[in-house]
């Protein structure tokens, strides 16, 4: 598995001291708040577990998933919802929990749709941005890490279902999607 990655960008170390310190910007703001953690299903997985236990105030946890008709490597900019969170967010403070901002839509869409239904206030919080591919406007309130303009695998992302579980963030082979 490791043989497929071009180059390791990010190591658990380097992760787990940028989680620490955004961590404590969130337990700052939310201190005496109860928000609730929105998870996007799959990617924000691993990032929302590790995540979430290190933040020290009361929150709910739920989670959505979001499709993007991706393909491969592509996202088609269409966004489906899956499946809908179980939690009334009306009046609530909600903290998205996102793996990667690529072209914005998946984020666009999602944080119109909560909007829409009343939520007191809403941040994003996302692992990696992909700044060079946005194709609407969406930016995070706290982010991990930029990343550039190639496939990354790895903490919770994946391709074509594999790489969530390394360790560490790395981009990925072309060769490993081109024949
Ligand atoms: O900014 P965008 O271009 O919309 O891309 C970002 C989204 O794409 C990936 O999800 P994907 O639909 O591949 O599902 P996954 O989370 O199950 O991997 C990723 O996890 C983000 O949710
Ligand atoms: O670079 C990426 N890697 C994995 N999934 C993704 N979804 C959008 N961009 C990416």
């Amino acid at each position: 598995m490791n043989n497929d990655i071009e180059q390791v960008l990010y190591t658990q170390t380097q992760i787990d001291n940028r989680m620490d310190e955004i961590a404590n910007q969130l337990t700052e703001k939310y201190q005496g708040q109860c928000p609730l953690i929105v998870s996007v299903m799959t990617g924000a997985v691993v990032f929302t577990v590790e995540m979430i236990k290190r933040l020290k105030f009361k929150l709910n946890l739920d989670y959505v998933d979001v499709s993007s008709y991706a393909d491969g490597t592509q996202s088609a900019g269409k966004v489906k919802l899956v499946q809908d969170l179980s939690s009334n967010i009306d009046g609530r403070p909600v903290i998205i929990m996102e793996d990667i901002i690529d072209t914005g839509h998946t984020l666009k869409y999602l944080a119109d749709l909560l909007k829409g239904r009343g939520a007191k206030s809403i941040e994003i919080c996302a692992l990696l941005d992909k700044p060079d591919r946005r194709e609407v406007d969406v930016e995070a309130d706290y982010v991990g890490f930029k990343v550039p303009n190639k496939f990354i695998v790895g903490y919770g992302l994946d391709y074509r279902g594999l790489y969530r579980n390394l360790p560490y963030i790395g981009i990925l082979k072309r060769s490993v999607y081109e024949n």
